[in-house]
This record gives structure tokens, sequence and C-alpha cells, in this order.
């Protein structure tokens, strides 16, 4: 071949690179003006970002395209979207973007795992251990914590958020580490509360800068944007007691009363003791097990925490909706027994709570990241190799074409017709796809029996002062990773002396 033929063909090959690029670069999904080189950097918004999204799809649709120093990210406002792309297209949908400053920290478990052959082992271990057969195991340690949780807030004034808290982290260890003393919670909960300091700090708005300039993490601390690396690399130990503490309580409590109880460790531990004379697969194997059931911990927590806190907020700013669930109860159940899980069939309402709770305001509200693993046509536009997908939950719960007047707290819309308006289930709320959250049943039913249990033992309503007047209350979201109702007072009242009575006697089986 001649040089210039070489040349001819290097050219025409250079010349079809270039308009392959425009072209691609013309059928983005549509998105916000943007500046050259920086892209949208300069109206990309720090908070309230799935606010802004929504605001923005209404005008330039339901999957959106925007572009931050050459890294693209796409947000999906749809269900129909996201279910198109994240579920239909699941095989290149479902990795997740890589964060330099998790890996330095050294969170090294399934929740932003890329996608391959360690993600779906530890997948097979978080999703057998979260089964709808599962969770039918768990479901008597959910209801007596559920019980005692109610009595608690009769006994302590004003100290709900703490009470749900421990109320969401006791449910969780027992069912993952087997039961505790009541005392041994709370250190349970400052481990969680020192985790998500470390990971507040290390994903605050500025903390980006080390995910576009990698280099960064190696300049001297003092050096603007420097900091979160560095707290990244300092917190490495603290953060490893999440995996390491839980397990190691577990193993103590084995070595002074034996494997005892059901739980998702015990469970683990049977398996490991037919596999003894193997110490190396051993090894792993525990490492697997301290990375997965820490993840269901890390992961179980606040999200489950964050939905009571939307309840308590909706049952109180819309007390017509809390007298019909109390109604329901009452009429269905009568006062002489507590709810409980087989009930579920026959409280349509009490049920539909819970979904609009999940609906009114996903604590998740932009679920976590995906990340596509090859270039790829939707409608007739392109989504590049590597681009992040963002799917907008609080976008899909907002979506006018399915909810009629969405930002109304209202129940009913998920009961059949005529009794309701016949609306479909707001399933977003736990992701989607292969990544969809693997512990929504258990969630889900944690939220169930204490929703029940409240309504039925319970009045929820707003705080009063001092004077005993009124605090009139409206509920206001703050957001990080999670979104949650800012800290409200209330008033929290038995709703009949036999239903305490009811509690108490609970207490003490
Ligand atoms: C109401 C409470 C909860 C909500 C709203 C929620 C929501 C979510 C969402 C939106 C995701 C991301 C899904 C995606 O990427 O598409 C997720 C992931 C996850 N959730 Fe949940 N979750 C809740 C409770 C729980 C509980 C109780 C557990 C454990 C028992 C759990 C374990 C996980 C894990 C391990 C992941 C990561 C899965 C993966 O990356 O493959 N979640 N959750």
């Amino acid at each position: 071949m001649d040089s210039t033929y070489a040349g001819l063909l290097l050219g025409a090959g250079l010349v079809s690179f270039l308009v392959l690029k425009a072209r691609k670069k013309t059928n983005y999904p549509p998105g916000p003006p943007s500046d050259p080189l920086i892209g949208h950097l300069r109206v990309l918004p720090f908070d309230n970002q799935d606010v802004i999204f929504h605001t923005w799809a209404k005008k330039y649709g339901d999957v959106m395209h925007l572009e931050v120093l050459g890294n693209h990210l796409v947000v999906l406002d749809s269900r129909e979207a996201a279910i198109d792309l994240l579920e239909k297209r699941s095989a290149i949908y479902s990795d997740r973007p890589f964060v330099r400053v998790f890996e330095i920290l050294g969170m090294s478990d399934i929740v932003m795992m890329p996608y391959g052959e360690s993600f779906r082992n530890h997948r097979k271990f978080v999703h057998s251990s979260m089964t709808k057969g599962a969770v039918a195991t768990y479901q008597t340690t959910q209801t007596v914590h559920t019980r005692l949780f109610a009595l608690s807030l009769l006994e302590n004034k004003n100290q709900h958020e703490m009470l749900i808290n421990r109320w969401a982290t006791s449910i969780i260890i027992s069912v993952l580490y087997g039961q505790h003393a009541v005392e041994e919670v709370g250190e349970y909960m400052k481990l969680m509360e020192d985790h998500n300091v470390v990971v507040l700090n290390i994903t605050q708005p500025g903390a980006s800068l080390v995910e576009f300039f990698p280099f960064f993490q190696y300049l001297p601390a003092w050096f603007p944007g420097t900091g979160p690396a560095h707290r990244a690399r300092q917190w490495k130990d603290p953060f490893r007691r999440i995996y390491d503490y839980p397990y190691e309580q577990a193993e103590k409590n084995m070595a002074l009363n034996g494997l005892r109880g059901d739980s998702v460790l015990s469970r683990t531990w049977c398996k490991f003791a037919d596999r003894q004379d193997h110490p190396e697969a051993a090894a792993e194997e525990i490492e697997l097990t301290k990375l997965a059931t820490g993840a269901l911990f890390r992961a179980a927590v606040e999200t489950t925490w964050s939905t009571v806190t939307v309840l308590f907020t909706a049952m109180i700013s819309n007390p017509e909706c809390q007298k019909r669930g109390q109604e329901e109860i009452s009429r269905v159940i009568g006062s002489e027994r507590l709810p409980e899980f087989e009930d579920m069939d026959v409280l349509p309402y009490t049920t539909a709570i819970v979904h609009e709770v999940m609906r009114w305001h996903p604590v998740v509200p932009m679920a976590l990241p995906h990340r596509s693993v090859q270039d790829d046509l939707y409608k007739g536009m392109f989504i590049p190799e590597g681009t992040t997908v963002i799917p907008n939950l609080t976008g899909m719960s907002l979506d006018e074409r399915v909810y009629k007047n969405p930002t109304l707290f209202n129940p009913s819309r998920f009961l059949p017709k005529p009794d309701g308006d016949g609306e479909p289930i707001f399933d977003a709320t736990f992701g989607f796809g292969r990544r969809i959250c693997p512990g929504r049943h258990f969630a889900f039913s944690s939220v169930w029996i204490l929703t029940a249990t409240i309504l039925a033992t319970l009045n929820l309503s707003e705080g009063k002062d001092e004077h005993g007047d009124t605090i009139p209350f409206s509920p206001e979201f703050k957001s990080a990773i999670t979104s949650r109702p800012k800290e409200f007072v209330c008033d929290i009242t038995a709703r009949s002396s036999a239903s305490e009575s009811l509690l108490w006697s609970a207490r003490s089986v």
C-alpha cells in the first residue's frame, strides 16, 4: 500500500470518525443549554436536584441529557423510561459509576459495586437473605419490636426521632446478627451515626473535584478541593467497623451462648461448618459475609427510619387519613387484639397508606445512580457508554399523567374504583432492574406492621407549646442521599386505655 493510499484511508477514517462523533452529539437526549468545555457545570444544582430536574424535564422531556466536563449524565423522569432502560435493557444499565472517594474510604460492599462476578456473588447473598419467603420468617421479630416501639412512644415524649431510629436499628440487627439486649442497640446506633457523618462529609458539594481530577487525591491537604479525599483516607479504619463490629459481636455471642436463634448470620455459619477443611475459601466467605451483611445494615436503617418519619408527617398533616385508617382497624380487628401480618389482606386502606407514604415522598429521591456499559440508542436518542443514569423517583412520583393531584397525600388513589381512583402502586421507590433494592419486601413489611400498630393504638397530632397551644405543623424536608422531614414536635397519645393495655401486655410476653 503506497503512502498516498494510506493517507487517503487515514483521512477518510478521521472524517467518518468526526462525522459520527458530530452526529452522535446532536442525537443526545435534550437538555438545558450548556457552556463550551465545562458543559452543564454552572447550571447543575447542588440542592433539591430531584425537584429541579423534574422542573427541567417538563421542558426537555422524560429522558434528559447533561454533560459535566466530558462526563455524561442522563436523568430519567418517567417510570416508563426507567423500565425501558434499567429493566428491559438491564444488560447495559446495571453497573454503578465509579466514585473515587468511596474507593479511598474502603466502601467495598454491593451498594456501589461495579456489575460483574463479585457483584453477582454479593447479590446472591443479599437476595437470598431477603426473599419474600425469608422475610416471612422475620415477622415475629418485626411484630415484637414494633409493639415495644409503640409503647416507648407513650413513655418518652418528644423522642420519636430517636425511637424510630432505635426501632429500625434493632429490627435489622436482630434479623442479621441475632437478638440483642436493648442497651447494646445504642452501640449500633452510634456506629451508624458515625458512618453517616463520614459518608455525608466526603460526598458534600466540592467532593466531586477529586472525581473529575483524580490527581487531586495526591496533592497536599492544604490544596483547595483535596479535603474529601484526605478525609476518606483518614476515616478508612473507622469506616471498616461497620463491616467488622457487628460480625465480631455476633461471634462473641456465639462463643458465650453457642449458635442460637435464627438470623442471617447463624444460617450462614451453619453452611460454613461444612467447609472447615478449606480455610482459604472460608476466609473469602467470611469477608463476603461481613460485607454483605454490613451492606444490608447500612442500607436498611436510614431508609426505613426516614420512611417512618414521612408516615408520621403524613398522619399529622392529614388527620382525616389517620382517622380513616383507625376506623378500618377498629372495624376489622376490633379492640381486643393488636394487628398481625395475617391481617394485611383485610386492611386495604392501611396498606394504601404505606404505599402512599412511599409515593408522596420517596426517601431515596434519585435512587442510586446506574451506569451504562455500552453505547445505546433509545427512541432515536444516543446514550454513550459510561453515562451515569439517574432515575428521578421524585419526578416519577409527581407524574401528573399517572397520579391525579400528585402533591396531595391521598391513600385512596390506590384503592380500586369506585372506592378509590385505581391508580397504580408506586413501586419505583425501590429502584429498578438488577439493582432494585433487595430489602424491599423487608422494608415494606416493617413499615406496614408499624403503620397498622400505630393506627390501632395511638393518635398522632400536632405538638403543643408550653401553654398547651397547638404548634401549627407544615412539613418541611431536608435532603442528602436520603431525604426526610426536618425534625418536628408532635403529640402522641394512646387511642384508648384498652389500646394502651394491649401494648403493655405485649411487652410482658
Ligand atoms: C423504605 C425503605 C427503603 C427504600 C426506600 C430503599 C430504596 C432503595 C433504592 C432506591 C435503591 C437503589 C436501587 C437502584 O439502584 O435502582 C436501594 C438499594 C439497596 N437497598 Fe434499599 N431501600 C429501603 C430499605 C432497604 C432495606 C431494609 C435493606 C436491607 C435489608 C436495603 C438494602 C439495599 C441494598 C443492599 C441496596 C443496593 C443494591 C444493589 O446495588 O444491587 N434497602 N434501596
